[in-house]
């Protein structure tokens, strides 16, 4: 048995296949492209869920770009709910003035992350900051923040892979998938 197998054996069901997800990210690579033509445009991975995303979308981009990183915890171990307190456990090392910053994140759920961070952002002058998602969870929106460039709506079920974990495992699966109920309840 090789470890792959065993994961793969967790998910009940794939919610967004890996072909699925290559092929937004190269359209999402494409209109980023075209809209940020002759900016300065700064890509800002929040840690650790976006760093597969982060690295497939900086390759589907063909225009110059800096990134940058910032670590944020909400969801700390196990919890499948956002504990409300957002750390900034690493910050940028960027100076935002004058950028166009495209925060990139694996998902969009409640949004408390992103109400936390975009103020923060916001008072470093950079001429603009935008949101690109490669997931969001409209139903269980807390804070009033919505993406601008976004790959896929999932309904309310916690979603692992592509980035995303439970308790920081599954991060490595290339497809979104939803866990069997045994494995929350081990
Ligand atoms: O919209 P929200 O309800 O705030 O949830 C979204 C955030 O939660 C997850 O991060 P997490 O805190 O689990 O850290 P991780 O990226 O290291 O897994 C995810 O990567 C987003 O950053
Ligand atoms: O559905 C999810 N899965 C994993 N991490 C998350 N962080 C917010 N929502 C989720
Ligand atoms: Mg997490």
């Amino acid at each position: 048995m090789n470890s792959m197998q065993s994961m793969d054996r967790d998910i009940d069901h794939i919610l967004v296949s890996e072909e699925q997800l290559q092929d937004k990210v190269a359209a999402l690579g494409e209109q980023i492209s075209r809209d940020y033509q002759g900016r300065d445009l700064l890509l800002v991975s929040i840690l650790k869920g976006s760093v597969v995303f982060m690295a497939d979308l900086m390759r589907a981009i063909k225009i110059p770009c800096g990134i940058d990183f910032m670590v944020v915890s909400s969801y700390g171990g196990a919890n499948t709910e956002s504990t409300g307190l957002v750390k900034i456990v690493k910050d940028l090392d960027a100076d935002l003035t004058g950028k166009d910053v495209l925060i990139v994140e694996d998902i969009l759920d409640t949004g408390i992350t992103l109400s936390h961070l975009l103020p923060v952002l916001r008072m470093r002058n950079p001429n603009s900051v935008r949101l690109c998602t490669i997931l969001s969870k409209p139903s269980r929106r807390k804070a009033d923040i919505e993406p601008d460039y976004l790959g896929f709506e999932v309904p309310d079920e916690f979603v692992v892979g592509y980035g995303l974990d439970f308790d920081e495992k599954y991060r490595n699966l290339p497809y979104v998938g939803v866990l069997k109920p045994e494995i929350y309840s081990k």
